[in-house]
């Protein structure tokens, strides 16, 4: 399982852990401890949406931490109330509640790297969503991102969920199952028990494997894009994109420049929609800004691309 990225990373150095008590988060952690990993904090926030089953979570997960002899790190956050003030979904609030939690983990610890348990279906799922939503390819989650100053490992990402339960199983270990999963209240949910079961039903194939693949060949896309770009030069020495070169370049490479450019900007949901509109500022006659989300902007000003802010600076 995933046997390379266990042997590659070292064992010796603090990982964080996210550990929610779930079949994957448990099997991952037990992996890891398998794998002689010893410097394992493990980190588990409440998310008080589940009343006293949450509470049943944490001691679930601080237990389970305490017999392997490992650091635990809790914390909760009120969920309900982030997405009231936002206007935000639940999974929203949820994912930045744990990436808060995770921030101020590493920060407490000096550990900047936390491993996550998401799996083969999960992949399928985010490639799934991302296709519904319009974004710009097959883009699945990755094995290893970067954010800010943290950076989040997904070991089991070619894991099937069946093979994390059997692993589970084998060796007589206990988790918990969240009831919330079978509800379909969130949109993964429905995707992951109706529209999944429904397409592999109707196309008779294996629709994890194939959208996984779908996520690999488009990261592999990624990776030649950004090779060609880098080669091609098309960011000047500030970062910003430079139009003569950008203008030599073949469309697809165009857009691979704008959708990198963008993501390190900061700009989220890079829509297919999104690049469609930014591509014209490429052309002298066309528009000189595209409105970004977050109230950003993507401007054209002497013979470069840049972002600003919705005040009109540019942003690093
Ligand atoms: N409450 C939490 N505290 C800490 N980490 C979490 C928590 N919830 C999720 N995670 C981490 O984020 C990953 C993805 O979250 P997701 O909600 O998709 O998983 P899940 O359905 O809770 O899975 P699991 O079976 O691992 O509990 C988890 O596998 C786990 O590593």
């Amino acid at each position: 399982m995933s046997a390379d990225w266990f042997d590659q990373m070292p064992k010796t150095h603090r990982w964080l852990v996210g550990v929610s008590g779930g079949a994957d988060s448990m099997a991952l952690l037990n992996l890891l401890v398998d794998q002689g990993f010893r410097e394992l904090v493990v980190c588990h926030l409440n998310h008080r949406l589940r009343g006293a089953a949450a509470d049943d979570d944490a001691d679930f997960v601080a237990n389970a931490a305490d017999r392997l002899g490992l650091s635990v790190e809790m914390g909760t956050a009120d969920v309900p109330s982030l997405m009231q003030k936002s206007g935000i979904s639940l999974e929203t609030a949820a994912r930045e509640a744990r990436q808060d939690f995770f921030a101020n983990c590493a920060s407490r610890w000096q550990c900047p790297r936390v491993i996550l348990a998401h799996h083969a279906e999960d992949q399928a799922e985010t490639v799934l969503w991302n296709l519904l939503r319009g974004s710009h390819g097959c883009r699945g989650m990755q094995r290893e991102r970067t954010m800010g100053d943290l950076t989040y490992f997904r070991p089991l990402l070619g894991v099937r969920r069946a093979e994390l339960r059997d692993y589970l199983r084998s060796k007589g270990l206990p988790w918990r199952e969240d009831a919330s999963n079978a509800e379909p209240i969130a949109v993964r949910n429905r995707l992951r028990n109706e529209a999944m079961p429904l397409l592999a039903e109707i196309s008779g194939r294996d629709l994890v494997q194939a959208l996984g693949s779908a996520a690999e060949s488009d990261a592999g896309l990624r990776e030649i894009a950004a090779f060609a770009l880098h080669q091609a030069e098309v960011r000047d020495p500030q970062g910003r994109l430079h139009l003569p070169k950008m203008r030599t370049l073949p469309v697809a490479l165009q857009k691979a420049a704008l959708v990198a450019f963008l993501a390190d900007a900061g700009v989220g949901d890079i829509s297919r929609r999104t690049i469609s509109c930014c591509i014209e500022l490429l052309s002298p006659e066309g528009p000189t800004a595209v409105d970004l989300a977050n109230g950003k902007r993507l401007r054209r000003r002497a013979g470069r691309l840049l972002v600003e802010s919705q005040h009109g600076q540019e942003l690093d």
